[in-house]
């Protein structure tokens, strides 16, 4: 679903990314751990399109971003830190309006509602405006159109920071399930519990460079901050 080979990305001769090689599959979901600046948010970019490599190449289900944008974001939902919606509107008539945008074509009233309240929305929030929302209700509009589009690849930059414990552990429960789906999900994170406890692998990244990929089946919280604080010293 999404593959890097030796992709680079420089800015004004430095290297934000030196030769990543990684792939992330269909059903799987994968953290991206680091220090600020170590390349987490520059390769997000760069599945999404939104920078072009310096060096080597992404795809996305099997399009490079650069050259087949359409068909990438067809596929693909970025949930970012803090999730745009219009603001005037209520969380059903963004998720009404988003997935028009994105060609949605079954998106009549009990499906929309059915599929925000699979995301996890209370129904009492489905048609006020998300003006009133919290930062948790509007990650949940995202994971709607992440279902209704049905995307295969989820792109996530520390969708939980500043989420309260439960509205995170809520997160990262509305993440495995989009896994169970068979979507490929990629998210940068700083928090290493949750990372240990959602992804099948994590990988660290230090100045541009993917240092250290590993499973989390048989690696505890102790041993992957250990590890963790050993690639950063
Ligand atoms: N548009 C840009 N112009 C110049 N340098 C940039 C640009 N975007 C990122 N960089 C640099 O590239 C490096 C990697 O940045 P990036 O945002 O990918 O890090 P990050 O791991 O996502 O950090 P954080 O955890 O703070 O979000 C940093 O040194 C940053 O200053």
């Amino acid at each position: 679903m999404f593959k890097a080979t030796q992709l680079s990305k420089k800015f004004n001769q430095n290297y934000a990314l030196q030769n990543l090689n990684l792939e992330v599959n269909a059903g799987e979901i994968f953290c991206l751990l680091g220090a600020n600046g170590a390349g987490k948010s520059t390769t997000l970019n760069l599945f999404l399109g939104f920078l072009t490599p310096s060096d080597g190449s992404a795809s996305v289900c099997g399009f490079c971003p650069q050259s087949a944008p359409l068909e990438v974001r067809r596929r693909t939902l970025y949930i970012p830190e803090n999730v745009a919606l219009y603001e005037d509107l209520t969380g059903f008539e963004n998720l009404q309006y988003l997935s028009a945008l994105a060609g949605v074509k079954n998106r009549n009233k009990a499906t929309l509602e059915d599929i925000l309240d699979k995301a996890g929305l209370a129904s009492t929030a489905f048609h006020k405006r998300t003006k009133e929302y919290s930062k948790g209700m509007r990650q949940k509009v995202g994971i709607a159109l992440a279902i209704a589009k049905d995307a295969k690849a989820l792109l996530l930059d520390e969708p939980t920071s500043g989420l309260d414990p439960k509205a995170s552990v809520d997160f990262h429960n509305l993440i495995s399930e989009q896994r169970s789906r068979g979507a490929a999900i990629l998210m940068a994170t700083h928090d290493l519990f949750r990372a240990k406890e959602v992804a099948d692998r994590v990988g660290v990244m230090r100045q541009g460079k993917l240092t250290r990929v590993m499973s989390t089946d048989t690696l505890s919280a102790n041993a992957l901050e250990e590890i963790y604080l050993q690639e950063m010293a």
